[in-house]
């Protein structure tokens, strides 16, 4: 087991020292701090209410937290609050495992929800963000007295958060911050040594990543961002805040794109007078990639609300790719491609760091359903690539079945395709990422000295026959 404080006096205290010393100096959001012997406002209450929704959001369902930051309970908030209850919100959700067996030895039995969630929010501003604990601690206790449900515990509220402040917090173990199905899935897929590495980055905060459009010089912009160029080319920053404000954005020099999410597209090497088909296309990062990349790209995807962004993107980095709304498998259209990549739907589970909440929102029984949904795709994606052309699968899960597995059952029923070893210098990847049958398995673990990155599976597969 890992033990240790969340203010990170553990085993992975080093990684993290480094990971900090990569990303640039730590920029968390604060609301005005109440004096805490004035009740005449409530500055920062409402932001502390506001990250109470967004926590339960995220915990009820998919897709939550996205909705609940569309609520006025958030959207009425100054930007700076909205920020702070957002930041207080995942490092909850991050730390939500050791928030709780925190409060489990102070509490001798359960209190109702809506008090538990006054507690874990307060600590996690006093032991994640460092917020001071009389900001926290008094503000859990207004909020507990606003509402009758919770006014019968204001006084526990107080004892409890004032307890953990005066005696610290006492021992925590990272994988406590895993749904116990997730870590017993990933300890038989990866092993014990290897689930504690997913343990301590998913209490991470990841830095920022951009890629840059071709001819933009990465060390200038690595400069001019306090950040730092990585092996595949993209810039890394510990930056927070609003990335349009920073240099380049508004001249379309660059877009947001984890390090990890850039490796499938050089894994494809799509090139000019190519053309190629991103079968999954929004909200648009790969495309960019591929149009980057000077081939005619047609991009495709079900969902005209997150195309938007991609229709955004194009117009911000002046790069073109046609746009067609619909799902894949009933694309009409009866051309085939040089290259094809097909990033599919999943349970995003290695996108943990930055979307704490897939931990949370994510159900067994989903991960068979969108195994079914890739095996349709990867035939339809089948059925674009030219002879003699390639395509990419991958997908941003750390589930064997939505990865691995998948592959090898489409393997089995095309034997017109076979693996093109990735080589995984040449594309910016972890060389520990290389699998011995070739394709890529990015863990979020990985370069943790250098801030980590996202979890990913890809695939490179040729058309051998017509
Ligand atoms: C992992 S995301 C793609 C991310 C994107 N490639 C990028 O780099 O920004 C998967 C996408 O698949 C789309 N999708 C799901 N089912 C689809 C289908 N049957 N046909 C086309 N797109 C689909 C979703 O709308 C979603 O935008």
């Amino acid at each position: 087991m890992t033990g240790g404080t969340p203010k990170g006096k553990d085993s992975g205290a080093r990684g993290r020292r480094l990971a900090d010393k990569a990303r640039g100096p730590r920029r968390e959001p604060k609301p005005q701090v109440q004096n805490p012997n004035d009740d005449s406002v409530d500055v920062g209450v409402e932001a502390r209410v506001a990250a109470g929704v967004l926590l339960n959001a995220a915990l009820i369902r998919r897709g939550g937290l996205d909705e609940a930051l569309a609520l006025p309970a958030v959207t009425a908030l100054p930007g700076p609050d909205r920020a702070f209850a957002r930041a207080v919100a995942m490092a909850a959700l991050r730390r939500l495992g050791e928030i709780d067996q925190i409060l489990d030895r102070k509490l001798q039995k359960r209190p109702p929800e809506a008090v538990r969630t006054l507690m874990r929010i307060s600590l996690a501003q006093t032991l994640v963000l460092e917020t001071p604990a009389f900001a926290a601690v008094s503000t859990a206790v207004k909020l507990a007295e606003r509402d009758p449900k919770t006014r019968p515990y204001k006084n526990l509220v107080n004892a409890v958060l004032r307890g953990i402040d005066r005696e610290g917090p006492g021992l925590t173990t990272a994988e406590s911050n895993l749904p116990e199905w997730i870590a017993a899935r990933w300890k038989q897929t990866y092993g014990d040594q290897a689930l504690i590495g997913l343990a301590l980055a998913a209490r991470e905060e990841p830095p920022t990543d951009l890629s840059l459009k071709p001819g933009q010089d990465a060390a200038a912009l690595a400069e001019a961002v306090e950040g730092e160029v990585l092996p595949g080319g993209s810039v890394r920053t510990g930056r927070r805040g609003d990335v349009a404000a920073w240099p380049g954005f508004k001249d379309g020099n660059w877009w947001v794109q984890d390090a990890a999410a850039a490796v499938p597209v050089r894994l494809l090497a799509p090139m000019a007078g190519e053309t190629a088909l991103d079968m999954c296309a929004a909200p648009g990062g790969k495309t960019l990639q591929i149009a980057a990349a000077g081939a005619t790209v047609q991009a495709l995807d079900r969902s005209e609300a997150r195309l938007k962004r991609l229709r955004q993107n194009l117009d911000r980095t002046g790069l073109e790719a046609a746009i067609a709304v619909m799902p894949a498998e009933d694309w009409l259209d009866s051309r085939t491609f040089d290259a094809v990549l097909l990033d599919a739907p999943c349970t995003a589970t290695g996108t943990f760091r930055r979307n704490p909440e897939v931990l949370r929102a994510t159900k067994p029984a989903d991960v068979g359903k969108l195994a079914d949904v890739q095996h349709r795709l990867l035939d339809a994606a089948a059925e674009r690539v030219a002879p003699g052309g390639r395509m990419v699968y991958c997908v941003c899960s750390l589930e064997r079945e939505e990865g691995e597995t998948q592959i090898i059952a489409f393997l089995r029923r095309n034997p017109a395709f076979r693996t093109v070893t990735a080589e995984p210098a040449a594309v910016g990847a972890p060389a520990e990422a290389l699998t011995p049958e070739g394709w890529l398995r990015i863990l979020p673990s990985m370069w943790a000295e250098n801030g980590g990155l996202d979890g990913f599976f890809a695939a490179k597969l040729e058309r051998v026959q017509g």
